[in-house]
C-alpha cells in the first residue's frame, strides 16, 4: 500500500501504462468521481461531456467496463453506450457487454432486509440524511447530515454491520451495509477478465476508482493482473493503485490519449 499523495501522475506516466496493458487491455472504470463529479445529490450525478463518445470508441477496440457502487438499474441509463458492460452494487449485478444479466450470489441480498428497520432509525436521528436501498446494498447518504452527527450516524451504522455479520464501508459523504460474501469490485473485475480471456490467456486490466470499495478492485490486480489508478482522494490515504489522477477530467483526458494509443499500437505493431 502507498500513501495516495505520494503516487505520480498517470497522464505523466502514460506511456509506461500502456506498455503495461497494451496490445490486450481491458478498462474498467468507476462512475462517482471518476466518470462523473461528485455532486450534491446523487439522482444528478452525470458522466462528463464527452465521457459517452470516448467509452463507445474504446469499447470497439477492446472490452471495456464500468464498476459502480450504484445498482445496476440506477447506473446502467447513466453509461448507456453500446458495448460497454455494466457491474453495479458493487460486483453483485453484472449486465455483460451482449446485454446478458448476471448475479453472481442472488441470496446475498437477504441478510440486508433484516437491517434495513436498524439503518431508518439511524435515519431518522440524523436530519438530511438519505436512505437508498439498493437491494445488494443499503446506503445512508450523509452529505446533507450536519458535520456534528454525521460521526455519529456513521458509527451507528457500523455497528449494525458488526452485530448483523454484515460488511461496512466508508465511502465519499456516504456509508454503506453490504452482504457478507466475499464478492466486491474485485471478485467483480476477475470475473471478467475470465471471460474475456482468449488463447488461454486474460487482458491486461487498467482501473480507474476513487473510492474506498474501488481499493479491492486494486488489490486484485496488484498481484500482477493490471495496473490501478486511483483519483486522488481528499484527505489521502494508502492505496493500492500504482498511478493517481487528480479528478474526472483528467480521466477523460486519459482516456482520449488511451484510444489514441490504442490505434497507435495497431498502425505499428511490433
Ligand atoms: O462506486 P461508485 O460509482 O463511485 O459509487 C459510489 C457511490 O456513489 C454515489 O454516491 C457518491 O456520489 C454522489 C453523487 O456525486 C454523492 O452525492 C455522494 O455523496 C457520494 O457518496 C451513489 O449515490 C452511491 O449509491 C454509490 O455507492
Amino acid at each position: 500500500m502507498t500513501p495516495s499523495d505520494t503516487l505520480p501522475n498517470a497522464l505523466a506516466g502514460l506511456d509506461a501504462i500502456v506498455d503495461d496493458v497494451l496490445p490486450r487491455a481491458a478498462v474498467f472504470l468507476d462512475f462517482d468521481g471518476t466518470l462523473s463529479p461528485i455532486v450534491e445529490n446523487p439522482d444528478r450525478a452525470a458522466a462528463l461531456p464527452g465521457i459517452a463518445v470516448l467509452l463507445e470508441r474504446l469499447a470497439r477496440r477492446l472490452p471495456v467496463a464500468v464498476v459502480s457502487g450504484r445498482g445496476l438499474a440506477d447506473l446502467a441509463p447513466r453509461v448507456a453506450v453500446e458495448g460497454v458492460a455494466h457491474a453495479g452494487s458493487h460486483g453483485f449485478e453484472i449486465r455483460t457487454r451482449d446485454g446478458r444479466e448476471v448475479r453472481p450470489f442472488p441470496e446475498a441480498a437477504a441478510p440486508l432486509e433484516g437491517a434495513i428497520p436498524d439503518l431508518r432509525r439511524v435515519a431518522a436521528a440524523a436530519p438530511g440524511s438519505r436512505l437508498e436501498d439498493k437491494r445488494f446494498a443499503l446506503a445512508l447518504h450523509l452529505r446533507g447530515v450536519p458535520p456534528a452527527l454525521e460521526k455519529a450516524a456513521a458509527a451507528r451504522t457500523r455497528a449494525i454491520a458488526e452485530a448483523r455479520g454484515l460488511r461496512f464501508s466508508h465511502g465519499r459523504r456516504v456509508v454503506e451495509l453490504r452482504p457478507p460474501d466475499a464478492w466486491d469490485k474485485g471478485r467483480a473485475v476477475e470475473w471478467f477478465l475470465d471471460r474475456w480471456a482468449s488463447g488461454g490467456s486474460r487482458p491486461r486490466a487498467l482501473y480507474i476508482g476513487d473510492d474506498v470499495t474501488d481499493e479491492d478492485a486494486f488489490r486484485a490486480l496488484s498481484s500482477g493482473a493490471g495496473t490501478g489508478i486511483v483519483v486522488r482522494p481528499r484527505p489521502p490515504r494508502d492505496t493500492a493503485a500504482r498511478w493517481a489522477l487528480e479528478g474526472p477530467t483528467e480521466v477523460r483526458t486519459l482516456l482520449l490519449r488511451l484510444v489514441d494509443a490504442v490505434d497507435g499500437a495497431r498502425r505499428s505493431p511490433a
